[in-house]
């Protein structure tokens, strides 16, 4: 019964359908899934779907319940969902902005809230800026505000929506491993990424989503085939590894054709 399920999602905008039907099973605790596909896809779609902030119908069964039956409280306190995109003018600090999160959907359960919001913030690495108004920070450190509103409830299920995105390679490497480190805790992750490199290197499976549709669902070096590369991205491109198993991206023209083996 653990672990998630999504069976004939379908959801999007104003009577478009954008994510049509999608099964996705098998996403087991303790793992990250690396959601990846072209520019409108339906990536973000779908999360917003997962998270409730768009209608949908289907089912998302997270340790056999269904979280969109639950009502928004119950379905936040189970999922932490970064957006791809960040308010602007927002007047809080940073330290505030975690705590409204922590606080939003049930409280903060029994430890101390602000012991809660700072060690959140110092897992971002973004403890010396709590009182630093949000407004005030860098793209990047922006992300990773979100990312600590995001983590601060310790959520079963964590969506992430290109949370690398604005971030420089360490603080890539950082918010990647943290991804791992909560998964092993005995979550699920769920990350959209556009980079397939790290998609390959941390993510235990790859989900292709492809016009609204899962093209493919498996471990990288299965799934991101030239077929897929070909198919999906229009490109003639291979997932390879050096010889100490670290991927890379061989991608080498645009057009369907797959690459001579
Ligand atoms: N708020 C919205 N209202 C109407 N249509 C939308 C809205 N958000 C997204 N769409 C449309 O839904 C489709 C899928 O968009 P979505 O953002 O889910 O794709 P994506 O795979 O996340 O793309 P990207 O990689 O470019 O971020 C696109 O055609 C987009 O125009």
């Amino acid at each position: 019964m653990s672990g998630l399920r999504i069976r004939g999602l379908s959801a999007g905008y104003r009577g478009r359908e954008v994510v049509r039907s999608l099964d996705l099973e098998g996403i087991a605790p303790g793992t990250v899934t690396a959601l990846v596909g072209p520019n409108a896809a339906g990536k973000s779609t779908l999360l917003r779907a997962m998270a409730g902030l768009i209608p949908a119908s289907g089912s998302v069964v997270l340790d056999g319940e269904d979280l969109l039956a639950l009502d928004l409280d119950a379905r936040s306190a189970r999922i932490g969902f970064m957006p791809q995109s960040l308010p602007h003018r927002v007047s809080l600090s940073v330290f505030e902005s975690v705590l409204v999160a922590l606080k939003a959907s049930g409280g903060a359960g029994r430890m101390d809230p602000r012991a809660r919001v700072m060690a959140a913030l110092d897992r971002v690495d973004l403890g010396d800026l709590a009182n630093e108004p949000l407004d005030r920070l860098s793209g990047g450190q922006r992300q990773l505000a979100s990312l600590a509103q995001a983590i601060v409830r310790e959520p079963r299920l964590l969506l992430l929506d290109e949370p690398t995105s604005a971030l420089d390679l360490g603080h890539q490497f950082a918010v990647m491993s943290m991804a791992r480190s909560l998964a092993e805790a005995g979550g699920i992750v769920i990350v959209v990424l556009h980079d397939l490199v790290l998609a390959a290197r941390w993510a235990d499976r790859v989900a292709v989503l492809r016009r609204g549709a899962l093209r493919a669902f498996g471990p990288a070096d299965d799934v991101l085939t030239p077929e897929v590369f070909a198919d999906t991205w229009a490109v003639r491109g291979r997932l390879m590894r050096s010889p100490l198993g670290v991927p890379y991206l061989d991608v080498d023209a645009i057009g369907r054709d797959t690459p001579p083996e």
